[in-house]
């Protein structure tokens, strides 16, 4: 079989008559069963070239080829090309168009001449792959963006088509829904199906794809694997993408003589942060420069949020605080989340510095010495990631110290429990509370099982702790919260703000939320959608750090 799926040869598409040329000639080669991402600036030609594979735009000049023909513009031969190409539109209200789900799932093969029976085996299939099932009643009409999104999806893939192509797929999604398109992506990778998708998420693409196509004005400007295509920093600036975060982060450790260049480039955090966990670091830094005059700063490095409420009574409340009992140092602020800062950028045109921007910021400010105090629960990635960024500016500055992230001593986990039975005194003894933290794959995970545990060995068998991403997972939590048999039970986060994770995965409305998963078993629940960082005690618990880190000044 041809290795070529698809061949552009020199295409030329145009909106207008040929006054300009949205493609202007594309040429390029797509082989069977890869993933290949679609990247290039605003109106760079990608959807317009999508629209040409399954022929609902026909190029101007230049030849399309599918399995090596070319393409059949005739009723019958663009009827085949679709049952093989199909595409999920950026806006699922320009592909759903029937009143019911299932109407609009089964729509397309009954259309292929498939029996009632036939079909419903197939829609079905994918009604669960899609995890429609909830909402599989409700009218089109009625669904949320990210529900449409799965129907769209599934529309394609009970077509069992040879290509997938999706136009921007996690567009306008929260985490939960991005994840689930990702997950369903992955499902059609494994099946062997090609997928094409434009996005605009380098992290993403980094990790996901087999190989990047970077469009430029019509015309195919690079193409190669990922580390080729994000190593390009001309080629990006062309296109108005950034590198990859843990690209980025990689080359400023390797400069840094931190990492080994030799390594092989990680394309995700995670593995980045199996090379740093191998690395020993200090808590403290000081280098022997002598400066005329000291100008003292305190670094508050948060994950961030993108909830502007939530924002304001915890992170801006701790760097509040810490600034009141700190006047003679400059408070400045930073965010590690580049996906929220970007979000931030991009919908609120606000802009917050990243570890890196507030170090040089604080150099140009004449600031010498910095107290760096994390908002973070858990010694982990983001800490770790953290600490190299400063520690690269450890040459500019007289002094750097870091105080503790939330978690780190046993102290801290007394200290917690104590804070945390306070601060819930209306929880009765038949009562349970469940508090959820994030997890992660990092070693440091193990605090939160640790701080399960010391919540029953301190006299609190009625307080539970689990993680959303790691363990204790809610799956082990449950079995533990029903043997218990409470009357009730109260939920609340166990991360610093109350965003995505608080609103939908804890108390959400989806069956997969705890909330929902507790309510199944019949339990009562109510929900604290408050941050940690709400709480007065947590927040002097960081404001103990920075005294700490302060007092720890050699
Ligand atoms: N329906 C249309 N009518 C007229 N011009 C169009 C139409 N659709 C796209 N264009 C133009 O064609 C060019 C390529 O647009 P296209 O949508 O293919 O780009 P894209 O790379 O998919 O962009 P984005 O990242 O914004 O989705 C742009 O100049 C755009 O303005």
């Amino acid at each position: 079989m041809n290795d070529v799926i698809i061949k552009a040869d020199n295409l030329y598409f145009s909106y207008d008559d040929e006054k300009s040329h949205s493609l202007n000639g594309l040429s390029l080669e797509i082989r069977r069963g890869k993933k290949i991402a679609f990247m290039g600036a605003n109106g760079s030609g990608k959807s317009t070239f999508f629209l040409c594979c399954n022929g609902i735009h026909k190029p101007s000049s230049g030849t399309l080829y599918f399995n090596g023909e070319p393409v059949d513009y005739s009723r019958d031969g663009l009827l085949k090309l679709r049952q093989k190409v199909g595409i999920v539109f950026q806006d699922p209200d320009n592909q759903l168009f029937s009143a019911s789900v299932y109407q609009e799932i089964s729509f397309g093969i009954l259309n292929l001449g498939k029996t009632e029976e036939e079909a419903k085996l197939e829609v079905e299939r994918v009604i669960d792959e899609m995890e429609i099932s909830p909402f599989r009643n409700k009218p089109t009409h009625a669904l949320s963006g990210g529900q449409k999104k799965q129907v769209s999806i599934a529309d394609i893939l009970v077509m069992h088509p040879d290509i997938i192509i999706l136009d921007e797929p996690a567009a306008a999604l929260d985490p939960r829904h991005t994840t689930m398109v990702n997950q369903a992506v992955d499902k059609m990778t494994a099946q062997g199906i090609t997928v094409l998708m434009a996005t605009h998420d380098v992290n993403y693409a980094f990790e996901w794809a087999d190989e990047i196509m970077l469009l430029k004005d019509g015309r195919l400007m690079m193409h190669g694997s990922p580390a080729d295509v994000f190593s390009n920093r001309t080629a990006l600036a062309q296109t108005n993408l950034e590198q990859p975060a843990a690209l980025q982060l990689f080359d400023s450790l390797c400069k840094k003589g931190i990492l080994k260049s030799t390594l092989p480039v990680p394309t995700t955090l995670e593995k980045l942060e199996q090379y740093i966990a191998e690395i020993p670091v200090n808590s403290s830094v000081t280098t022997t420069k002598t400066f005329a005059e000291t100008k003292k700063a305190i670094l508050v490095v948060s994950f961030g949020t993108s909830y502007e409420e939530t924002r304001k009574v915890t992170i801006d409340a701790i760097e509040q605080e810490i600034g009141e009992a700190y006047p003679d140092y400059v408070i400045y602020r930073a965010w590690t989340s580049k996906m929220i800062l970007r979000k931030l950028k991009k919908r609120d045109n606000i802009h917050y510095d990243t570890v890196t921007e507030a170090f040089r910021r604080m150099h140009s400010d004449g600031i010498t010495d910095v107290v760096v105090q994390p908002t973070h629960v858990i010694n982990g990635i983001e800490n770790d990631l953290m600490t190299q960024e400063a520690l690269a500016f450890r040459d500019d500055f007289h002094s750097i110290l870091f105080g503790n992230p939330l978690l780190t001593t046993l102290e801290d986990t007394d200290y917690m429990i104590d804070a945390i039975h306070r601060e819930f005194p209306d929880l009765a003894d038949n009562e349970v509370l469940v508090l959820m933290g994030h997890g992660t794959t990092h070693y440091s995970n193990s605090i939160y099982a640790a701080l399960d545990y010391t919540f029953k060995d301190r006299g609190f068998p009625n307080i539970f702790l689990g993680t959303v991403e790691s363990y204790p997972s809610m799956e082990s939590l449950l079995h533990m919260v029903k043997e218990f048999q409470p009357r009730r039970v109260v939920l609340a986060p166990f991360m610093i703000v109350a965003g995505d994770h608080a609103q939908n995965d804890m108390a959400g409305d989806n069956p997969e939320s705890w909330r929902c998963q507790l309510e199944a078993e019949g339990l009562p629940v109510t929900c604290v959608l408050k941050g940690l960082g709400e709480y007065k005690s947590v927040r002097q618990l960081f404001l103990n750090h920075v005294r700490d880190a302060i007092a720890a000044r050699p």
